[in-house]
């Protein structure tokens, strides 16, 4: 519950005007519907009393205020619901905001991991479960208690004070115990229900991701069904949660009707012994009636809080924002410094027992091509993602153009130095909003660069044949071939005319005169950009100057191939 309360408190204290004015707003709802039935009921039993004895009674004030506290409760009740809606909605986009602000200032691999359909289906129903917190629990909570209390001292006031505590006392005792019950009672039943929809939405996107790998290990009607279970799963757990509520609504009903029943036997006993007049003693079981409203509106609520517990503690997991490290402002960059120089560079992850690969040496020049090479698990995506500045360094240094890595800030890194991973994302959309992202914000793709660089990787031909940068590809970016795939983002890559290009696997998918095709266009592209290429296939090979062979969890061992550059062209 602390979870939920601390969280309620960060999204009140985010929009704490529009918050307190609901608040306000939805006491005065509350407040005018106790009136209106208190009113209505004291001027029905006094029109009756004064038909019966005769004696002429004013009307019409009664029934104007009827009218007002009519029109103004309708009133209110549409600006609470626009001021607590309007304030829960920009408290969880700044939520989201802060979530995706703390995954962004994760370690590199830690994000890599967020990214999967569970993570991105959690991040997203996780925050719109919170919404009922607010709306459903504080809101109503604070609000419905501020009415009893009210409707308390005006029992008091109007008839006595035993009507009013009794009234007090059974919605405290019935309301309040009905609610505690429920979120007990529905509290695993609410869980179960977000885990089978959670475990719905996973389940059919990976189905839809993996449905040829299904379809050929004969695994795709066994997946079909277990997603059938969870739908099932699902219902079967909001149909008890229905049940609930139900019984709730009758728990509620009955102890509305005590409270009315108990404020008119006691008020009805004053009455008869003259101490206030009928149509006065009337008003504390009408009120009683409204007060249920006061109830009612936390019942789905308390049978939500399950849910809302289970997601506001893997929120506040997700929020647990690492301190963001002090930026480095400035990098100073040495002329005719070689272009990457690594000494001794090697990297361990967290936890492990060795390094993923140790004592790397190698330098990197203007127009040179590096290969580095090795087996199968040897850490060379480990290693390009190391020069990259996506995972930090273990041992060693590395320095680009002369200045340390971790010195150079975020954006100007980026402009000298860019990497091709081996599975690189293409989104949905044109041809040429992929190739955009290249584009630093607030600049425009010029079409020029554009066709140098599809014709760079051999791809301007086969786009041509399908609009050109109008081209479509679908969701993540298919509906081009593989090779062809990788050959657009090594275009959008050359896009950034960046100093150091390192290539995971550039080639892969081509044929070979295909593969020298491209690695020969980009080099025309960038005759000055240092490539690191990783790979195992030969063109790659041949298109390089120097080799670097990586061992599993060996030292790194230089191998100078051909220590004077050759010419690629
Ligand atoms: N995110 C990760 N978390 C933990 N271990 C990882 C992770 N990614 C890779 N590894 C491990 O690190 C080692 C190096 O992986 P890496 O991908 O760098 O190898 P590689 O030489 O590029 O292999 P390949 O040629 O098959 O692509 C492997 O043993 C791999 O299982």
């Amino acid at each position: 519950m602390s979870v939920l309360l601390g969280l309620a408190w960060r999204l009140i204290v985010q929009q704490k005007w529009a918050f307190s004015r609901g608040l306000i707003l939805s006491f005065i709802v509350l407040a005018m519907g106790a009136a209106l039935l208190g009113l209505s009921g004291w001027l029905v039993t006094a029109a009756g009393a004064a038909g019966i004895t005769g004696i002429a009674l004013n009307i019409f004030e009664p029934s104007a205020g009827v009218r007002g506290l009519a029109l103004g409760r309708a009133a209110g009740r549409y600006g609470e619901r626009l001021l607590t809606h309007d304030a829960t909605l920009r408290a969880l986009a700044d939520l989201r905001l802060s979530l995706m602000d703390g995954v962004a200032r994760r370690p590199h691999e830690e994000q890599a991991r967020l990214r999967g359909a569970e993570a991105l289906n959690r991040m997203t129903s996780d925050v719109d479960a919170l919404d009922g917190l607010l709306l459903r629990l504080i809101v109503p909570f604070l609000a419905g208690g501020m009415a009893q209390l009210a409707a308390l001292l005006m029992l008091w006031w109007l008839e006595s004070l035993p009507v009013g505590l009794s009234v007090f006392a059974i919605y405290l005792i019935g309301g309040g115990g009905g609610l505690i019950w429920v979120a007990r009672a529905a509290r695993h039943q609410a869980r179960a229900a977000e885990t089978a929809l959670q475990a719905i939405r996973t389940r059919t996107l990976e189905l839809l991701r993996g449905r040829a790998d299904l379809a050929v290990s004969g695994q795709l009607q066994s997946e079909i069904n277990r997603a059938l279970e969870e739908v099932t799963a699902e219902a079967r757990a909001r149909r008890t949660l229905e049940a609930l509520d139900r019984r709730i609504g009758a728990v509620i009903g009955l102890t509305t009707a005590l409270a009315a029943g108990a404020a008119l036997a006691i008020a009805g006993q004053m009455a008869a012994s003259g101490q206030i007049t009928p149509a006065r003693a009337a008003i504390g079981f009408f009120v009683a009636l409204a007060l249920a409203e006061s109830v009612m509106l936390l019942r789905r609520g308390m049978a939500e809080i399950g849910r809302m517990q289970e997601a506001g503690a893997r929120v506040v997991e997700l929020a647990r924002t690492p301190e963001r490290p002090i930026a480095p402002t400035q990098a100073h960059p040495v002329a005719d410094a070689p272009l990457l120089r690594v000494r001794d560079l090697s990297f361990t992850r967290p936890g492990a027992s060795g390094p993923v690969f140790a004592e790397l040496n190698f330098e990197l020049h203007r127009g040179e091509t590096l290969f580095l090479t090795g087996p199968s698990g040897a850490g060379k995506s480990t290693a390009l993602a190391v020069l990259a500045g996506l995972l930090p360094t273990s041992e060693g240094t590395c320095s680009v153009l002369g200045e340390t890595l971790a010195h150079w800030p975020e954006t100007d890194l980026r402009r000298h130095l860019t990497m091709v991973p081996q599975r690189s994302q293409l989104i949905g959309g044109s041809v040429a909003e992929n190739l955009a992202l290249a584009v630093p914000a607030g600049e425009l793709l010029s079409q020029k660069a554009a066709e140098a660089a599809l014709r760079a990787v051999s791809l301007d031909r086969v786009l041509a044949a399908r609009g050109g940068f109008e081209a479509r590809l679908n969701e993540g970016g298919s509906g081009l071939s593989g090779g062809q795939s990788k050959r657009l983002a090594l275009a959008r890559a050359a896009l950034r005319n960046p100093d150091i290009l390192l290539l995971d696997e550039p080639t892969e998918g081509l044929d070979a005169a295909t593969a020298r095709a491209t690695l020969e266009g980009l080099r025309a592209l960038l005759p000055e950009a240092g490539f690191v290429i990783v790979s195992h296939r030969s063109p790659d090979r041949d298109f390089a100057d120097r080799e670097i062979a990586l061992t599993r969890r060996c030292p790194a061992q230089h191998r100078a191939k051909n220590t004077s550059r050759r010419k690629n062209t």
